[in-house]
């Protein structure tokens, strides 16, 4: 607060000052998660430089332990013995360490009663042992204090590489970068590497390490920098060449910054695990080396496929996506010599003949000829308004690239093995002038699905882990979707919903990239119809799936009967054949008839046999048995359930107005169009819809 009878003072603030003052807008909350957004940021930048040169993504991710001790070697910092205990936090009089001891042992006690009495594994046990998990250490004197928690973070790539010249500005300083472009890229705000090197020195002080050539470079960029973060600067500390023999091209970022990782570790190795699913043509090689080796983890995430998605490419503003600034700037910027080839040249979805249509609009002595420049400010207020007014069609969407059926369902089926899956990619829409693509997969169990709906979202084809609850896809999978009327049980099967948004604008919240808004209706809309595309297509599958069960397991309750039915029919065949050589009269009919026998039932009980197939006498003569009417039995079981099959099987055809056509196999040529796949348990069969 200023001094009484002061004004407060006027303290204007850089880019870098104000995120390193709000990091968490970023995604950098506390020293976990921000362990999990440095991967991120940068896992996205090496996907996405590696996918603009069309290389199949290659990449190396190591975490390293790094002690405070070899932190404080690496930094200079001498060692530093303490001379009085009991100032720290950790200090701890014998009294109550005796007094924690006992409590903790207390609560191991009630934990081995839960045990006894609920079981190993039980619901009321694991909430104990969650619970006594969750307090642990939290008790010990000092457990607040920053512990031992470094991590040194590299990423390699095979991408594009950076310019050398570029790297100080691309890496070390705030809002800068290559991808503000209208373009479909994970990265948007030149925001996500310089707030993991803020970080960094914030925590350790130690700068980035960076090693980088671009395609075809003789040289490789070595530098080690850092960022004034009052001036929003790079500094270089070290900057050199070095010779490149071997042609390598992409580059290696590395990072030395305070985390958790044993509070984040399921983040991050689900975040891997979710990219490796939308990107199946790129291989992830994750290392997590500590001081300790027997808790390093390794774990590679293997190229599935070579068919990687066309690259996005550069559009341009459609007309009603610009506001009245950018208007501005691109009349300013623009090469076009005359208004009209402005308006064809920097806007999308705008011809010769249209250009000169909205220039007459324009009305007030403007003229097709005339130099954007020479526009005057109400002149620039009526453009802008006329680009929101006129009916433009809507972006094409050519310049989108999405996951694609293929790697999504490619990718759900390699990571959890469904036993249904069905995948559908929506139409392009279309929200403030920006083309959209809705993809979705929905799967149904697998392995390590829990019951319930679990929901999968990426934007861009980044996963998105956090704040689920207030995003789109999230909310329309679980209050959207009426799942019964799909023959799925919301709350006892395991189901898997992967939704994939591509856009050249997500209306994320936040710059942290962490969820997408449910406020968007174009957006709603599309989500909900790409869900319950996919739905639709599971149903006639789970349909088909009961309708085999139930006829399994009549054909297995009909079976289960025919030794006691055999047996019945037998024991009655037998005394009738008895009843009839002792005696029974023929009714003297001949022809077919004489095949008929008519009996009195020996006891006088007034039974009347007809003997239809003349059944008696081979029964008599043990041609036929017990055994002889199970297995006719078992035959006409078997029979009935081909004939139902097959019954079903038609009016399923006919029912779904299926169109047939012819299919032929072929060998493969790399100029087929390919369609959709048939999964079965031996193979995929790949339908071919064309040649190019
Ligand atoms: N591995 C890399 N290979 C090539 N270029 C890179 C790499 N990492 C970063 N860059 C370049 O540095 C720029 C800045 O990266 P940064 O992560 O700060 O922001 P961004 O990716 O553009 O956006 P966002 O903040 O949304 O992640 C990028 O735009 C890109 O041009």
């Amino acid at each position: 607060m200023a001094p009484k009878g002061k004004a407060d003072a006027l303290v204007q603030k850089s880019p870098a000052e104000f995120f390193a003052e709000n990091k968490n807008i970023a995604g950098f909350d506390n020293p976990g998660k921000c362990l999990y957004t440095t991967i991120r940021e940068l896992v996205e930048n090496a996907l996405d430089a590696a996918e603009s040169i069309g290389e199949l993504p290659a990449i190396e991710i190591t975490i390293e332990e790094v002690s405070k001790a070899r932190l404080n070697r690496i930094r200079g910092v001498e060692h530093h013995d303490r001379l009085d205990e009991q100032l720290y936090q950790d200090f701890e009089t014998e009294e109550a360490k005796k007094k924690r001891l006992a409590k903790e042992a207390r609560e191991q006690e009630k934990l081995k009663k839960l045990i006894e009495k609920h079981g190993e594994g039980s619901k009321e046990a694991e909430a104990k042992r969650k619970e006594l998990a969750a307090v642990a250490g939290a008790a010990k004197p000092g457990a607040n204090m920053r512990g031992n928690l470094f991590y040194k973070v590299t990423v390699k790539d095979n991408g594009a590489g950076m310019p050398h010249k570029d790297i100080p500005n691309m890496l070390g300083r705030v809002l800068s970068g290559t991808k503000y472009g209208v373009k479909q890229t994970r990265g948007k705000f030149g925001l996500g590497a310089k707030m993991a090197l803020i970080w960094s020195k914030m925590t350790t002080g130690l700068p980035f390490e960076i090693s980088s050539a671009t395609p075809r470079a003789a040289l490789r960029s070595h530098y080690r920098l850092d960022i004034d973060i009052h001036k929003n600067e790079p500094s270089i500390h070290l900057e050199e060449q070095l010779p490149n023999p071997d042609g390598w091209h992409g580059s290696s970022l590395s990072l030395t910054i305070e985390g958790n990782w044993s509070t984040y570790r399921s983040y991050i190795l689900r975040y891997l695990r979710q990219i490796a699913v939308i990107t199946p043509y790129a291989q992830f090689m994750f290392a997590y080396k500590a001081e300790d080796d027997k808790n390093s983890v390794r774990i590679g995430f293997r190229r599935r496929t070579d068919v990687m998605p066309d690259p996005p490419a550069l559009t341009k503003h459609h007309p009603s996506s610009v506001d009245l600034e950018l208007v501005k700037r691109l009349l300013r910027a623009t090469t076009a010599k005359t208004l009209a080839a402005f308006l064809q040249k920097e806007f999308d979805r705008v011809d010769k003949s249209l250009a000169a249509r909205v220039v007459d609009e324009m009305q007030a002595g403007v003229e097709g000829d005339m130099s954007p420049r020479d526009l005057d400010e109400k002149q620039i207020v009526r453009l802008h308004q006329l680009l929101h007014e006129i009916r433009f069609s809507d972006p094409t969407g050519k310049h989108l690239s999405p996951a694609g059926e293929y790697n999504l369902r490619l990718g759900v089926m390699k990571e959890l093995g469904p036993d249904l899956i069905a995948t559908h990619q929506g139409d392009v829409r279309v929200f403030e002038g920006h083309a959209f693509i809705v993809e979705a997969a929905v799967s149904v169990g697998g392995k390590n699905v829990k019951p319930g709906i679990n929901v999968h979202r990426y934007a861009n084809r980044i996963p998105l882990l956090f704040e689920g609850g207030s995003d789109v896809i999230t909310k329309t999978a679980l209050r959207r979707i009426n799942w019964s009327a799909y023959k799925i049980n919301q709350a006892t099967d395991k189901v898997g919903v992967f939704v994939s948004i591509v856009s050249t604008k997500i209306p994320f919240k936040g710059a942290g990239k962490e969820y997408i808004g449910d406020d968007v209706v174009e957006m709603v809309g599309a989500v909900k119809a790409a869900i319950q595309a996919c739905c639709l297509q599971l149903k006639s599958k789970i349909m088909r799936a009961i309708a085999a069960r139930e006829q399994k397991q009549r054909k297995k309750t009909l079976s289960k009967y025919i030794p006691d039915v055999a047996n019945a029919i037998y024991s009655v065949l037998e005394r009738m054949a008895g009843a009839a050589a002792g005696g029974g009269a023929g009714d003297g009919e001949a022809g077919p008839a004489a095949k008929r026998r008519r009996t009195e039932d020996p006891g006088g009980g007034g039974l009347l046999v007809r003997d239809e197939f003349g059944l008696l006498p081979a029964v008599a003569a043990k041609e036929v048995t017990a055994a002889t009417l199970a297995s006719r039995l078992s035959e006409y079981v078997e029979r009935i359930d081909t004939d139902m099959a097959l019954e079903y099987q038609v009016q399923q055809g006919l029912a779904a107005g299926e169109a047939k056509a012819p299919l032929y196999l072929m060998p493969l040529s790399g100029r087929h169009v390919h369609g959709p796949e048939v999964h079965t348990t031996t193979c995929v069969v790949k339908l071919l819809t064309g040649y190019t």
